[in-house]
């Protein structure tokens, strides 16, 4: 089930003119405040008509205004999960789930057992939403999108209402359903811990044009692309190994060994890490008697000039590393590219909120959908 969206608007003060094509998965759309990213989601959702578009979601056509086609709302089977959940507030939890099952064409969406068991949200079944936390009514207002059986998921920054607890607390529930349920989605976010655990495809939008499209991992180790600000991180895949009595989870990525504290997950269990490029240093030479443990020889790829320091992207075998250096020590280590360095990770730096499962193959997400 794949997306292909072609917008041209005005506002007046503001246009969109971009175009993008995006595989199975979770689709991220990422920027700055005011790029533009909402007005695609509500062209996709029908909730704004573009002077001229096409949007296309697995196969059925949404908009077309050469053709005149704009289906409304409620006719795209889209399932939207906004910032603040929107459940009625009349309504229980379960009469919210069933409201969205209402409207379902039968057959074909989960059984809702196995949402409510996923979204972990049992026990809420008989509570009114205003008796819920923020996490809570997020993770029901999910639920119900995905009883209605949608073609796919909109959500506008649908944590961005949460504090920093309650977001890390809700993402494996976003998790399983990207890799259990396979329905696409289309995500509003710009903070980047949540970009890097979910997306597949990273589509960055700035002043209303399409800046950079790609899979997450190569969109988030572009040093060009300054948006991330001091948020700049990679994403590695890596193999859990073995789980040692000290407490430290020893994982492999690219047959580099990577150690992580207090990590819940077994040996065998694949995982996408993030590393702040904040958290990354740079040596001319392999340090040795360092108290850090995760280090990986590289090749500079690439620098880039960034606000108060530069931006480093280093080569590995585990993959693209970024590390954020000042001009100074850019200079003393002649960081260019070409040049080989290694990069010192320290292995506490690793935020639980930055670990996130692997998104299922493409091809296993093909077949299903
Ligand atoms: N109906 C409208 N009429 C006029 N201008 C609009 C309308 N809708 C959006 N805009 C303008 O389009 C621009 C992009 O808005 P949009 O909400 O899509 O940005 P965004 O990337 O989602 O921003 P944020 O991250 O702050 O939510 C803004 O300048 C906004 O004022």
């Amino acid at each position: 089930m794949s997306l292909s969206v072609a917008l041209r608007h005005d506002f007046g003060g503001f246009s969109v003119d971009l175009a993008f094509e995006a595989p199975p998965g979770v689709t991220v759309l990422s920027g700055p405040s005011g790029a533009g990213k909402t007005t695609v989601l509500n062209a996709v959702a029908g909730l704004m008509r573009p002077r001229h578009g096409r949007i296309v979601v697995g196969g059925t056509v949404l908009t077309d205004t050469a053709r005149g086609v704009h289906l409304s709302p409620h006719r795209r089977r889209l399932g939207i999960v906004f910032q603040d959940g929107r459940l009625f507030p009349h309504l229980s939890v379960r009469q919210n789930l069933l409201y969205g099952r209402w409207f379902a064409p039968r057959g074909g969406s989960p059984p809702a057992a196995d949402v409510i068991e996923m979204l972990g949200i049992g026990p809420l079944l008989d509570r009114m939403p205003a008796r819920l936390s923020g996490g809570e009514r997020q993770r029901v207002a999910i639920g119900r999108a995905l009883l209605s059986n949608p073609r796919m998921i909109l959500a506008d920054e649908p944590l961005s209402a949460l504090d920093d607890a309650r977001k890390a607390e809700i993402m494996p529930y976003l998790e399983r359903v990207r890799d259990r349920l396979s329905v696409p989605m289309l995500y509003v976010s710009h903070a980047s811990a949540e970009v890097a655990r979910l997306a597949t495809t990273i589509a960055l939008i700035e002043k209303g044009r399409l800046r950079r499209i790609g899979p997450a991992a190569e969109v988030l180790a572009d040093p060009a692309l300054a948006w991330q600000g001091r948020d700049a991180g990679a994403l590695i895949e890596a193999q859990v190994v073995a789980r040692h009595p000290d407490g430290l989870t020893e994982l492999i990525a690219g047959g580099l060994p990577l150690f992580l504290p207090a990590l819940a997950a077994a040996p065998g269990d694949r995982l996408r890490l993030r590393i702040a490029a904040a958290d990354v240093m740079l040596a001319r030479t392999v340090p040795e008697g360092i108290s850090a443990l995760n280090i990986l020889p590289g090749t500079v790829e690439a620098v880039s000039d960034q606000p108060g320091g530069v931006l480093v992207r280093l080569a590995t075998p585990a993959g693209p590393i970024l590390s954020r250096i000042t001009q100074r020590s850019a200079g003393r280590l002649a960081a260019r590219p070409g040049e080989p360095l290694t990069a010192i990770v320290k292995s506490l730096s690793h935020a639980a909120q930055d670990v996130g499962t692997p998104r299922k193959a493409p091809s296993d997400a093909d077949q299903e959908t």
